[in-house]
Formats: C-alpha cells, sequence, structure tokens
C-alpha cells in the first residue's frame, strides 16, 4: 500500500504569507498528510519567541518545521519598503539551498519522500528547482485574486499602452482594454505599476513571477468564489487548475468547530500579542471602537502618523490602535491634545490579536491597509472597513472594499486628518447602515464557503485527492 502523502510548504518569508499558510498546513495534517514547513530561520525564531506554536503542532505526530536562510542579516528590518532586498537575497542565497533541502527531502528520517511541494507563488525558482528532481509543484499565492489577475494583464496593459503611465498623472482615469479590470482606475492598480520605469526592480520581480506561475502544476488561492467571482473565471482561462480555499483562517475554524478533539487555533504572530486590549474592549459599548492597523509591513511617516492621530481624536470615537515596534518614528514631542485625546478615548499596542480583536462585539469598523488576510478576516466578520494601502495588492484590496463589494471606503493616496476624521464618521454612523448590509452579506457567504459542501470545503478536498492521485503516481 502506498505511503501517506508528504507535503512541503515553503512561503515567502513574511508574517501575511507565513498565517495563512500555516493554516493550510494544519488543515492538511488534519487529513492525514505529512507536512514540512519551511521557514526562514528569522521568521523561525520569531515564532518561537512570540508563540507557543511548537507546542501547538506537537498535536500532529504528521508535521515538522524544517529552516533556510533568507539571505538577510539578524537586523534587517523586513519592511515594506525595503521587499526588493529581500527577493534579492532569496534568490542568491535561499534558492541554492532550496535544491538540498529537497534532496535532503526524497529519503527524509521516518516519513515518506516527498509528494509534492506547495510554495509561495512569489518564489517560482520553487518550480524550477522541483521539475529537476521530478516533484510536483502547486504554487499559493497569497494575494486576492484580482490583484493576480491584474498582474497577469501587466503584457497585454503594456500592449494596449495603458501601461506604463507617467509619475501621478491623470490617475483617476478608469482602465478599459482588460476585461475584468473595468472597476478599476490606475492608481488601484498594485503599486507596483506606479512606475514610468520598467526596468524598476519591483516591477520586474512581480511581473516576472506572475507569468512564471503559469508553469506550475496547479495554483492555490485564498479567497472563495462567491467574493472574486469574476476575476476567478478570468484566471482559469490562463489556469485551469485552481484551487480556493480561503478564507483559510475561517476554514480552519470550521474544521476545528467540528472536531471536539482539535485545540483552539494558534497564533502565528511574529510580534507577542498585547491581550490587554480585549479587557479595554470589554468594558466598551457595542460596536462603538474603531480598530486601527496597519499590518505587518507597513512604514508610517511622523507626518502621516499625526494625521491619522488628528483625524481619529476628533472624530470623537473610541479606537484601538496597533503600532507595530519601529513601524514610525515615535521620538519628540507629541502635541497636548493627541496625548489627551488617547487618555481619554484611545488604546495602544504594539501587536494584538487581531482575529479576536475583529470579532469582539464593541468593534464597530476597521481602519486596514487591505493587507489580503486583514481584508478576508474582517470579511468574515461582517466589519466594515476604511481603507489606507500602502503598497502592493494593497491598492487593489482597497478598491473592492470601497467600489466592488461596496463594504466600506477606499482612503487611498491621502490620509489628511480631515478625510480620516469625515471618513470615520461616515463609516461609524453617517452610512454605517448602508455598508453593513453589504457587509453582513459577505460574511455570510464567507461562513458559507468553508462550510461542509461550501466551494472552499469542496475545493479543499480535490486539492487532497489531487495529491493522493501524485502520491499513487511516484
Ligand atoms: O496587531 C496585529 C496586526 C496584524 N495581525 C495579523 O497579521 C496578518 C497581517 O496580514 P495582512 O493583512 O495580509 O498584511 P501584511 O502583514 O502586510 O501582509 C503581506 O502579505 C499579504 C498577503 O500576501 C499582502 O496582502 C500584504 O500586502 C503584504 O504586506 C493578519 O493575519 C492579521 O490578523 C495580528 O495578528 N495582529
Ligand atoms: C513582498 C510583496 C511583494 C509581492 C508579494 C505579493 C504578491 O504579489 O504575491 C503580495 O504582497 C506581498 O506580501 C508580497
Amino acid at each position: 500500500m502506498a505511503q501517506k502523502p508528504h507535503v512541503l510548504i515553503f512561503p515567502f518569508p513574511v508574517q501575511g504569507h507565513i498565517n495563512c499558510m500555516l493554516k493550510l498546513a494544519e488543515l492538511l495534517c488534519c487529513r492525514g498528510l505529512y507536512v514540512t514547513f519551511l521557514n526562514s530561520h528569522h521568521i523561525h525564531e520569531r515564532l518561537l519567541c512570540c508563540t507557543d506554536i511548537h507546542y501547538h503542532f506537537n498535536q500532529y505526530p504528521t508535521f515538522h518545521f524544517e529552516t533556510i536562510s533568507d539571505g538577510l542579516s539578524a537586523d534587517h528590518p523586513r519592511t515594506g519598503d525595503r521587499v526588493v532586498e529581500l527577493f534579492h537575497a532569496i534568490n542568491s542565497t535561499t534558492k541554492p539551498r532550496f535544491r538540498d533541502i529537497l534532496l535532503g527531502l526524497r529519503s527524509p528520517n521516518g516519513r515518506p519522500p516527498l509528494t509534492c511541494i506547495i510554495a509561495d507563488g512569489i518564489m517560482s525558482f520553487t518550480v524550477d528547482v522541483a521539475k529537476e528532481l521530478h516533484i510536483p509543484t502547486i504554487l499559493f499565492r497569497t494575494v486576492s485574486a484580482s490583484c493576480f489577475w491584474a498582474f497577469l494583464c501587466v503584457p497585454k496593459l503594456l500592449e494596449t499602452g495603458e501601461l506604463p503611465f507617467s509619475g501621478e498623472s491623470d490617475m483617476d482615469r478608469l482602465l478599459s482594454s482588460v476585461p475584468g479590470l473595468e472597476h478599476f482606475r490606475r492608481r488601484d492598480l498594485p503599486s507596483f505599476c506606479r512606475t514610468s520605469n520598467l526596468a524598476d526592480p519591483g516591477f520586474q520581480v512581480v511581473i516576472s513571477e506572475t507569468l512564471q506561475n503559469l508553469k506550475a502544476d496547479g495554483l492555490l488561492l485564498n479567497t472563495f468564489e462567491d467574493l472574486e467571482e469574476s476575476a476567478l473565471s478570468h484566471i482559469r482561462t490562463h489556469i485551469p487548475k485552481l484551487y480556493t480555499v480561503g478564507p483559510l483562517h475561517a476554514h480552519l475554524k470550521a474544521r476545528e468547530a467540528s472536531n471536539a478533539e482539535m485545540q483552539q487555533p494558534s497564533s502565528s504572530s511574529l510580534w507577542k500579542e498585547d491581550r490587554s486590549c480585549m479587557a479595554w474592549l470589554d468594558r466598551k459599548p457595542l460596536n462603538s471602537v474603531v480598530y486601527v492597523s496597519f499590518g505587518s509591513m507597513t512604514v508610517l511617516t511622523r507626518n502621516q502618523l499625526f494625521e491619522f492621530w488628528h483625524g481619529l481624536v476628533n472624530s470623537g470615537k473610541l479606537f484601538l490602535w496597533v503600532i507595530r515596534p519601529k513601524s514610525v518614528n515615535t521620538d519628540g514631542d507629541i502635541p497636548a491634545e493627541l496625548l489627551e485625546g488617547t487618555r481619554k478615548r484611545g488604546y495602544m499596542v504594539g501587536w494584538a490579536p487581531q482575529q479576536e480583536v475583529l470579532a469582539h462585539p464593541a468593534v464597530g469598523g476597521f481602519l486596514t491597509h487591505s493587507g489580503w488576510n486583514s481584508t478576508l478576516e474582517s470579511i468574515y466578520e461582517g466589519m466594515p472597513m476604511i481603507c489606507w494601502p500602502f503598497y502592493a495588492d494593497q491598492q487593489v484590496n482597497s478598491r473592492l472594499v470601497g467600489e466592488v463589494w461596496k463594504v466600506g471606503l477606499d482612503m487611498k493616496d491621502t490620509c489628511e486628518r480631515a478625510v480620516v476624521e469625515k471618513m470615520i464618521k461616515d463609516l461609524m454612523e453617517v452610512r454605517r447602515e448602508e455598508f453593513m448590509i453589504c457587509a453582513k452579506d459577505k460574511a455570510k457567504l464567507a461562513r458559507r464557503s468553508v462550510e461542509q459542501g461550501g466551494s472552499s470545503y469542496c475545493n479543499l478536498d480535490r486539492l487532497i485527492d489531487d495529491i493522493k492521485i501524485m502520491n499513487r503516481a511516484m
């Protein structure tokens, strides 16, 4: 009889990628598959220091962590503004070492040989290395289907002359030459497209990675059919083997709810969660608090910090704000009215248990950078959003929120205090009803997708069946 399948999961080493790929790993372990999860040394150390992840995964005898260098020094900030350095380091250091890891996993100690790889779609070198060793690879792109579609359309946009555009010119012009991008303006394209220089390294990396994704044996997306129907149907014309299995955090929760033996989900935070904010929320009225977080990679200028801060204080609403260590320079004087407004109505933490915060009855709105995990977590909780995208896919996601799903407001490209104040008042009071109707509707669809018989539930089954077929063919 064939041994159980063994999958190597290899995320790009940043928080937003680790979170959803660990959820996938756990879902596969629940179904009895062997999983080796390949972390960078840096990420792994942070996880060990900030979470009980080792203890949590001990419940799965088929799970195993491996580590590899990301090629950067320990003190590199690994923030969004310096992500190109991470790409270069991975290319020069991680890529050659990845081959050795695969060779070692062909006959690992006490575990079956590798059946296939599920690697991050932004590291498509994995497909080439695996092909050499005759190992199938499914890529997991952790962005929205809509963003992935926008990336796939870049060659067409170049051909029709809609790209490149120079500087900040005519940013509100709607795109018109490519099907599936009708709702998007220039400013809603991934931030890497905001360049007149086609040799720009950020632009080059993401576009060439996206085109390379077509050579994998399949593509996984952390989304669900009812949320991004149009983008998904366009992608399928290029990639028929497409598995939508999201929202993964909810998918795992649903499996846990139906299996009394499974432990509660574990945190995979790279910073220590400050749980004191939960007690603060417990003392606040229903739907009264604006939760503010810009994710794991955003950096703010001092001016942006103060604009947001004034806007929040002037809105008169309660707010819980995550200010990640080293994400902004907070040295120097802080205006007295901000300190006073925060003392009366605010609470700040370095890192929060975000999924629990979004599920808390006191929270009524989310001011977010529109990272894809945060967007899905908010959708799942029926939480309306104000979006201030920082970079990459976030410009696309915030347009989906404001214009396509109508579950909030897109504040992109400004954070003037008056705009922040007005949008908070609109979200929490003036236009609350209209946002809540759409948000509740999307939340219902999200929950249905991960229940037995739902699209993501069935697609995960299909993924596992396909992995079993690969295993038999070995
Ligand atoms: O105080 C906090 C703040 C965030 N989170 C969690 O951290 C994750 C953040 O992920 P995401 O919202 O996707 O943002 P980034 O960390 O910025 O993620 C990167 O990866 C994402 C997936 O590809 C992209 O969408 C983003 O643009 C990219 O910056 C989420 O699961 C949050 O729940 C916490 O647990 N506590
Ligand atoms: C590091 C960022 C550059 C591109 C990556 C990405 C993707 O297109 O897959 C999305 O968000 C970021 O985390 C990645």
